[in-house]
């Protein structure tokens, strides 16, 4: 069995500069890897056919798993004749705004790259990532990029201060489609992503916690107030910087006094059933 570990995504900053003629929204967004990871294994077979068994019953066991999916398009661009048994060790919360299906496809078409021999580079991978959706071109990455056009453009950049991020997910999970829908374009407060990237760069960790920012956030927060809710408490209990993941609904809090972080996780609770303090990992195949 071939283990490759699949962490999640948190967005320091999403712009959205305009809505495309293709439906998509063109975005500018800063995203940065943390260290809470799905683990994907992946056993050949000789009979062609792609397996799924995931850990999570949220998650489908078919050909709508992103997983399945990159191995599949892994077989029909290159006429592979193998199969894959794939599991998926879910550990990242589904449909949270942290790419968890996304870092899975991205995690498969790394680990297939080997066990079948292929012999893509990480360019290629992450060019077929963007057929399986936005956030999969960064996943195959990793690290900390700004991602443009539809997600699948990405510019790495310096790797942002140390620190604590806590991530809280209410109980409901959001449609990335349904939020995007949600947006109007002329109520749009956009953050300041250059301001961001020189806050990486500097090092400035009160400087990045000055810069972060989400246009969709407005977005869900009318359509979940739960998730106003888990905002106020982090900030309540002292977070240097609260922000929504994504499309949500979870709430990222950064943090770098240690004692802080207890605090913060433990007045969550009550709030909120899925909560997780882990740390930015910021830097290219740390995971790998
Ligand atoms: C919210 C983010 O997670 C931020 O990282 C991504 O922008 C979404 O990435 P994703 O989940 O991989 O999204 P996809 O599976 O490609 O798209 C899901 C749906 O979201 C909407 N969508 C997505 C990306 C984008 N730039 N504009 C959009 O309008 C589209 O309606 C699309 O049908
Ligand atoms: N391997 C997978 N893991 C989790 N969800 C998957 C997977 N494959 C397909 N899905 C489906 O994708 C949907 C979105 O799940 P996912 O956890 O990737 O959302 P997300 O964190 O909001 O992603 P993003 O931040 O990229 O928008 C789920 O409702 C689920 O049915």
């Amino acid at each position: 069995m071939l283990y490759v570990k699949a962490p999640a995504k948190i967005n320091l900053t999403l712009d959205v500069l305009y809505k495309r003629k293709d439906g998509y929204h063109e975005v500018e967004m800063i995203m940065t890897t943390v260290d809470l990871a799905d683990r994907v294994g992946l056993l050949k077979r000789s009979d062609g056919q792609i397996h799924i068994h995931s850990s999570s019953t949220f998650v489908p066991d078919d050909q709508r798993n992103l997983a399945y999916q990159a191995a599949k398009l892994l077989q029909d661009t290159y006429g592979v004749k193998d199969g894959v048994s794939i599991s998926i060790d879910k550990q990242i919360p589904v449909a949270a705004g942290l790419a968890g299906g996304s870092s899975d496809a991205a995690a498969t078409l790394k680990g297939l790259n080997t066990l079948w021999n292929l012999g893509l580079t990480i360019d290629q991978l992450a060019e077929l990532g963007a057929e399986i959706g936005s956030d999969v071109s960064f996943c195959v990455y990793g690290g900390t990029a700004i991602a443009t056009g539809r997600g699948e453009k990405i510019k790495h950049i310096a790797t942002p201060p140390a620190c604590w991020v806590i991530l809280a997910k209410p109980a409901i999970g959001v449609s990335t489609a349904a939020v995007y829908g949600g947006l109007d374009m002329n109520k749009v407060e956009h953050p300041d992503t250059q301001q961001m990237v020189q806050a990486i760069e500097d090092k400035d960790y009160s400087q990045l916690c000055n810069s972060v920012g989400n246009v969709l956030e407005s977005v869900t927060l009318e359509l979940y107030p739960e998730v106003s809710i888990i905002k106020e408490q982090m900030n309540r209990f002292g977070a240097d910087a609260v922000l929504m993941s994504g499309s949500g609904p979870t709430v990222f809090g950064l943090v770098q006094n240690k004692a802080r972080v207890s605090r913060i996780v433990n007045g969550l609770r009550g709030f909120c059933d899925e909560v997780y303090a882990v740390r930015l990992i910021g830097e290219r195949d740390a995971l790998a």
